[in-house]
């Protein structure tokens, strides 16, 4: 059997390559380069990037294999997670690898903005010594402002703590109270503007961060502030950064991070006061040896089809292994129901009762949707598009859990309610120290039944003769039956037969048996494949 294609796109440590293994077939291309790229996803099962890999529309349409994207750090603005979702592909990240790094990175610049390290660094080795034009500022008593006070934000506010400064933030995300517990003051933006001595940036790239420090801004700051910006390129508007620095409003700036990179031609480069380093935030040993191993670790669980922690367009939470026996039962149970329903239904519920419903079962609704829509829409169904699905077919789904469970320890029921008013139901369980998988119920009957790949189930009124009827016409036709249970409420009432057959039932043999034993339903089940 051919090995999953992980396709590394930027440099990845050696760590994590030796996660991956000898399971799967790792190429390297440059994601910089698209000429390259762009054919080399064709086809891949798992792509690994850094910053430089633009993962937009484009690429996710060159890639038809593609399961799952892994972003070896933090920032997800180079990828289209919403294209990426509705292809169904999975995105990670490594949240937390770099934080650190980045964290460290940010003092180290606020420190050599304020003392002017580069610049003296590099005038003496120009053979300047010059000590009065590089006298600087302590950071002593002065005021820290911190925009984004998520994860690198609030380390850098630890590690500033001991020189002595004052710290605020901006970020109205925050409680404020969580602020105040790390000796942070949460503000406005104007306040913060207004008041800090050195602002440093800590944000995500959006829609909403997009030159949030812009002309206007840096009017609002307080005379000889110094900007850093260990985030994105963009948040601080570049030009407007020049005018107030040219202008001199703004003291001076550490910038990691550019709006287009590479680059080698930024107007902040003209100037003195600008301390520049190409995006090193997270470039050390440690954080690549962390974001490579997580990276490595989540392909290894998406291309085993097992729940990812760290996937961002996943619902839920980490998968407790009493859960994970029943994803695909689930799944499976969803592909009966649809099969039984015959349309998609408007209402689904998951109900989950037993043990195991005290745990996190969000995912048994994901696996019940994937299977739902497997055999209805063309192309791959996954955790990370089937809710998606459901949303653009109208399919309103609930999930619902009780630790009563009267007959089985577990039991799964996949329920749907149809467009003309009909109710659908499918149960099952995972039974004994082997956990083994059965049917349990089909439309309000019991019974106990294996889901295998081609099942039967048909409804009429209890009367003598029928199991001979069915067994005749699947015979005349070399269907041959597994198994067969007849359930029933009451004795003349309505009765159901469930088989399981070796082979696929054809339709008209379906349609005949319905015919001769007057069936309300006749419905087969084909799961293979
Ligand atoms: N230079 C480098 O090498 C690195 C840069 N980064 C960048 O740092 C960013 C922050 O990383 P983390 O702290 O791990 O993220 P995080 O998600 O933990 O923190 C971001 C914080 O920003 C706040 N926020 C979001 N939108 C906001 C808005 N519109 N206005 C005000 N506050 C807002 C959030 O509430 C959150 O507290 C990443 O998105 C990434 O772009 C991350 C790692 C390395
Ligand atoms: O993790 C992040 O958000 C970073 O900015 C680090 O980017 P990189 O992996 O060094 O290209």
């Amino acid at each position: 059997m051919n090995k999953p294609v992980v396709l590394v796109a930027e440099e990845l440590s050696q760590a994590g390559l030796a996660v991956l293994g000898a399971d799967f077939e790792v190429r390297q291309v440059d994601g910089a380069d698209r000429s390259a790229f762009l054919p080399a996803l064709s086809d891949v099962d798992a792509l690994i990037v850094r910053s430089a890999t633009q993962v937009d529309a484009e690429a996710v349409a060159h890639a038809p294999k593609l399961r799952v994207v892994a972003r070896a750090g933090v920032g997800l603005d180079n990828v289209d997670v919403e294209a990426a979702t509705k292809a169904g592909i999975m995105v990670v990240n490594a949240p937390t690898s770099n934080i650190t790094s980045a964290a460290e990175h940010t003092v180290a610049l606020i420190l050599a903005s304020a003392r002017n390290v580069a610049q003296a660094h590099t005038a003496l080795k120009g053979g300047e010594w010059k000590r009065s034009k590089y006298t600087g500022v302590e950071l002593d008593e002065k005021v820290v402002g911190i925009l984004g006070l998520g994860k690198i934000g609030q380390l850098v506010a630890q590690r500033l703590a001991p020189f002595g400064v004052e710290l605020i933030a901006y970020d109205p995300y925050l409680p404020a109270a969580r602020a105040a517990a790390m000796g942070v003051q949460l503000l406005s933006l104007e306040e913060v503007l207004a008041k800090a001595d050195f602002i440093t940036v800590h944000l995500p790239k959006s829609k909403e961060t997009i030159g949030l420090i812009g002309e206007r801004e840096l009017h609002q700051v307080k005379p000889n502030v110094r900007l850093i910006n260990v985030a994105r390129g963009g948040i601080i508007d570049e030009n407007a950064l020049y005018s107030a620095i040219k202008e001199g409003r703004v003291a001076g700036a550490g910038i990691d991070v550019f709006p287009k990179e590479p680059v080698t031609d930024s107007p902040l480069f003209e100037l003195d006061q600008v301390v520049v380093t190409p995006h090193l935030g997270a470039s050390t040993h440690e954080a690549q040896e962390k974001a490579g191993t997580q990276v490595a670790r989540s392909v290894k669980l998406a291309l085993g089809g097992e729940f990812v922690p760290d996937a961002v367009n996943v619902q839920g939470g980490a998968v407790a292994e009493e859960v994970k026996p029943g994803l695909p039962l689930t799944e499976r149970l969803g592909r009966v129901f649809t099969a039984l329903a015959g349309e998609v239904a408007t209402r689904l519920v998951v109900e989950v009762r037993g043990e195991i419903a005290s745990q996190d079962v969000r995912v048994l609704e994901l696996a019940a949707l994937k299977g739902v829509f497997t055999d209805v829409v063309e192309g791959g169904v996954t955790y990370v598009n089937a809710p998606l699905l459901a949303h653009d077919r109208g399919t309103v789904v609930e999930l619902v859990t009780s630790p009563e469970s009267p007959d089985w320890r577990n039991v799964i029921t996949v329920r749907g309610v149809l467009a003309d008013g009909r109710t659908v139901s499918v149960s099952g369980t995972l039974s004994g120290p082997r956990q083994i998988t059965k049917i349990v119920e089909v439309n309000g009957f019991t019974m106990e039944i294996e889901p295998t790949d081609h099942l039967a189930f048909f409804t009429y009124t209890d009367r003598p003769g029928i199991v001979g009827i069915v067994g005749r016409l699947l015979g005349e036709q070399s269907v041959n039956i597994a198994s067969m249970q007849v359930a029933r409420g009451a004795k003349g009432g309505k009765a159901l037969i469930a088989l399981t057959l070796d082979t696929a039932a054809p339709a008209d043999v379906v349609d005949q048996i319905a015919a001769e034993i007057g069936a309300d339903s006749g419905r087969v089940v084909d799961l293979e494949g």
